[in-house]
């Protein structure tokens, strides 16, 4: 069986005496698209804080395989830089020459070969979001990781995102969690969604990645059900 990127082992943080997240356990496989959807405040986020080492948690472990995983962010709002061309935010003005043939490629590769050289404000929200994409991946992560990415989007350019992500994710057998509380985008572009509810994970299931849109909506129903009624104790329950 193959061997965990990551596990969480009975993670919990506390914020001042209140509980944010408590025995959280899952693990992240090398390759797999992982989706954490749920309701406001459940928890997704603190989830990602911590496995993206901006915050530790008050209990448990987060065990990476490779202490040396290279771990990036893609937030819902883009960061980019309005000052630097989309290349500079891409290379971060790196005068390597291998950088900035590689910064070169990541444009490329997300559809913005023709924009080097313009700004950032200078791009729709969608080419925002591509251009964030690939400065994420310039770093050449093992573990990505998505804090709803596409919250910011108007309905089409986020449906067209998510199979662009999905695809280009799957492309370079990249490692994804992604973060988003709409189900349908999480039932759509991963291959396990886990459902996290009052701080916990409390269920999880294979998502529809790359199968027909009747599979997609039995899935998101099935999923949407159990995060309107799953009991919260219920963590680690399939
Ligand atoms: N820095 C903080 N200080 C205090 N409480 C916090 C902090 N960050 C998160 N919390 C609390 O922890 C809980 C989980 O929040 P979190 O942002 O992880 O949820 P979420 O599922 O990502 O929600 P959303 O989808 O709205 O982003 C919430 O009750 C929140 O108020």
């Amino acid at each position: 069986m193959l061997k965990p990127l990551l596990t969480l082992e009975q993670v919990g943080k506390i914020y001042g005496g209140k509980v944010a997240l408590h025995d959280v356990n899952f693990a992240i496989y090398p390759g797999e698209f992982i989706a954490l959807v749920g309701m406001s405040g459940g928890g997704k986020s603190t989830i990602l804080r911590l496995i993206a080492q901006l915050e530790a948690p008050t209990a448990g472990d987060i065990k990476f395989a490779d202490p040396n995983t290279t771990v990036r962010v893609m937030f819902q709002n883009d960061r980019l830089l309005p000052w630097m061309t989309n290349l500079e935010n891409v290379s971060f003005k790196s005068k390597n020459k291998t950088q900035q043939q590689r910064a070169k490629e990541m444009l490329s590769e997300v559809g913005l070969a023709d924009f080097a050289d313009s700004y950032p404000g200078q791009l729709s929200g969608g080419q925002k979001q591509r251009l964030a994409l690939a400065r994420a991946l310039m770093a050449q992560p093992q573990l990505l990781l998505l804090d709803e990415p596409l919250g910011a989007l108007d309905a089409l350019t986020r449906r067209k995102m998510q199979t662009f992500i999905a695809d280009i994710c799957a492309k370079q057998h990249l490692t994804t969690l992604l973060i988003t509380h709409d189900v349908d985008e999480a039932a759509r572009m991963a291959d396990r969604v886990i459902v996290v509810k009052d701080g916990t994970n409390v269920y999880e299931a294979d998502g529809a990645k790359n199968q027909d849109t009747a599979t997609i909506a039995t899935v998101s129903e099935r999923i949407l059900n159990v995060i309107l009624h799953a009991p919260a104790t219920a963590a680690g329950v399939h």
